[in-house]
């Protein structure tokens, strides 16, 4: 039913499924991987950390070159050098995307954070990044256990900044399904702007929620989910994408345009490179 509202569907598998504990992808198997999922229809493939990865900058690059349709994202942490790295590995891409994370919990930090220091690098990474490649992803890295007052003001500056895409992460699996949607109805409550643009959802299964977690969101707003095959990622892994795709087509109410037909093809083609 094309005319519900359609769900976007960004992969992870190459990125954080590679941090699943024991996995490695080589780069003609990320290759491999990147082009089932692109039939099948994903709309972004992450497919690496090149600022942490610097393997991943080739990996990258030889993604860019087979894909067309899917957007590639590298993902860069809120460092100039980083953000560069990403969008050196993006050069070649047709769609491309820096998906930036900065920490918000500010109590987690050994340092004492200035809130407005943490802001405005957020303003200039976001402005350095969006001249160089087609969309800006911002992630409030560790949205679930930070201060929501912060966290509003972070993704207020994030969307002034530039950047279209604001992906709101359970980064350590920790958000009880209650508590994860209030964090979102909360966030659509404070900061009109959010409905100009996309909001995505990051959620890891550190205790068996990852699913849920993600789709309680779309009818607040939330649209686009990021997901691994086979629900790769570290520790006990991310939202599993088959699942997600099967629960929004049972639902009926949302669209997206995966063709689920694809999902044991590739799900047996990552079990056959990690155990095969
Ligand atoms: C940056 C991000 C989306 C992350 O995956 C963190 C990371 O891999 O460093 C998360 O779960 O919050």
């Amino acid at each position: 039913m094309i005319d519900n509202p359609s769900i976007l569907i960004f992969d992870t598998t190459l990125r954080d499924g590679e941090l699943t504990p024991g996995v490695h992808f080589t780069r003609e198997n990320k290759v491999k991987i990147a082009q089932q999922l692109e039939e099948m229809g994903v709309d972004t493939i992450e497919v690496g950390y090149p600022g942490r990865y610097p393997k991943d900058i080739d990996d990258i690059i030889a993604v860019s070159q087979v894909i067309k349709n899917s957007t590639i994202c590298a993902l860069a942490g809120s460092q100039e050098a980083e953000i560069q790295q990403a969008a050196k590995a993006l050069e070649k891409a047709d769609k491309s995307c820096i998906n930036i994370y900065t920490l918000v919990n500010l109590n987690s930090s050994s340092k004492i954070v200035d809130k407005n220091s943490v802001l405005s690098t957020i303003h200039q990474q976001i402005s350095q990044a969006k001249n160089s490649c087609s969309q800006v992803q911002w992630t409030a890295f560790d949205a679930t256990r930070s201060p929501i007052n912060f966290l509003a003001e972070a993704v207020q500056m994030a969307i002034e900044s530039g950047a279209k895409i604001i992906s709101i992460p359970d980064s350590l699996g920790v958000a009880e399904p209650e508590d994860f949607y209030h964090l979102l109805e909360n966030l659509y409550q404070n900061i009109p702007r959010l409905q100009q643009v996309t909001v995505s959802v990051h959620c890891h299964d550190d205790f068996g929620k990852a699913v849920e977690n993600s789709l309680l969101g779309l009818d607040l707003g939330v649209r686009q989910i990021e997901c691994a095959v086979n629900g790769l990622g570290a520790r006990k892994g991310n939202a599993n994408l088959g699942e997600i795709i099967d629960k929004i087509k049972y639902h009926q109410s949302y669209y997206t345009s995966i063709n689920s037909h694809f999902i044991p093809k590739i799900s047996e083609l990552i079990n056959n490179i990690m155990y095969g």
